[in-house]
């Protein structure tokens, strides 16, 4: 039988700020953060199955086909609550850099959801999806919501914020993996610089670009900067070649610059493109 087509697009994510308040009795740390989603996406599609099963269709070698996938565990988890007796199909078309700090396969998921709620018309609000994605991760439900927010808690309790002014984005991605779970470890409280967060939302609100890039901050980013020279290179690089604001994103490795001018943004990533292999120059979402 013939089943239509679902299509969804599962955006990255950047972190304008990222702080770390207190470690938590359940083992997550309290955030306090700024997302916002860039223009680099990944392409999903989904059809209904006859055979019970989810499957994950992907040409990315790095990217899982089985439960360890986050779109498979997104499937699953409608799947069961909802009780689908028919199966799934998803087709992934793998843009974003894969462990990157650009929440890709959270993205995966929040598309999952989304399109298999369109699939079978389970007529879930974007709230009630966004309390299933966290299930799968703290990142989840940000990518449901989609924008740009301040998230708290471990990243679920969001509230949205304006957009950042519109400006390019380059991104680079040192060929190296860093484990999230690890960065978060090695967090040191008794020495932590926290970023101005209410600063960088008043930047957001006034559309502030200068009062944005002078607020752009990430406790993670020293951490994983110690333990590969390469965040800090691609840093100073992206830094002396023009970048208005240059941060880590999330817990790295990839570094990102907020750019104003088109020809500054090419000339970045063209410095870049011989240093590092994974180099990206995108649009923010608006
Ligand atoms: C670094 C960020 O990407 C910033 O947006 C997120 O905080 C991480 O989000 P994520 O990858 O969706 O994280 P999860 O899959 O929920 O958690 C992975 C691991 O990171 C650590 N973790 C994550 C989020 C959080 N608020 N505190 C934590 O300590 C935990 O050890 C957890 O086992
Ligand atoms: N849909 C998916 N796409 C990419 N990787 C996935 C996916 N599902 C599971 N993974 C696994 O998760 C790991 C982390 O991948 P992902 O690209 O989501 O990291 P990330 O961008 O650092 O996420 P975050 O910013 O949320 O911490 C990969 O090593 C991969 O094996």
């Amino acid at each position: 039988m013939k089943h239509d087509m679902i299509y969804e697009k599962a955006p990255a994510k950047i972190n304008l700020t990222l702080d770390v308040l207190h470690k938590r009795d359940d083992g997550y740390h309290e955030v306090e953060m700024i997302m916002t989603t860039i223009d680099l996406a990944d392409r999903l599609s989904f059809e209904k199955i006859d055979s019970n099963k989810v499957e994950i269709a992907s040409e990315n070698r790095f990217v899982p086909n089985d439960q360890r996938n986050l779109a498979y565990q997104a499937a699953t988890l409608l799947k069961e609550r909802f009780n689908i007796k028919q199966g799934i199909r998803i087709h992934l078309d793998k843009n974003i850099p894969v462990a990157a700090g650009l929440a890709g396969g959270s993205s995966d998921a929040a598309a999952t959801l989304r399109g298999v709620n369109r699939l079978y018309d389970l007529r879930l609000t974007n709230q009630e999806l966004q309390e299933i994605g966290a299930e799968i991760g703290s990142d989840v439900p940000f990518c449901v919501m989609g924008g740009t927010a301040l998230a708290k808690g471990r990243g679920e309790r969001l509230t949205a914020l304006p957009s950042p002014p519109a400006c390019w984005v380059v991104l680079a991605k040192p060929n190296i993996g860093v484990s999230t779970k690890d960065i978060y470890e090695k967090v040191d409280f008794t020495n932590i610089t926290h970023p101005k967060t209410q600063a960088a939302v008043k930047a957001l609100e006034s559309q502030d670009f200068k009062s944005l890039c002078e607020n752009l901050g990430n406790v993670l980013e020293p951490i994983t900067a110690s333990m590969h020279r390469e965040v800090a290179q691609i840093k100073s690089r992206m830094e002396k070649t023009g970048g208005d604001g240059v941060l880590m994103s999330g817990s790295g490795p990839t570094v990102y610059s907020l750019v104003a001018k088109e020809e500054k943004a090419n000339r970045i990533y063209n410095s870049l493109r011989g240093f590092c292999s994974e180099v990206y120059a995108v649009r923010m979402l608006r």
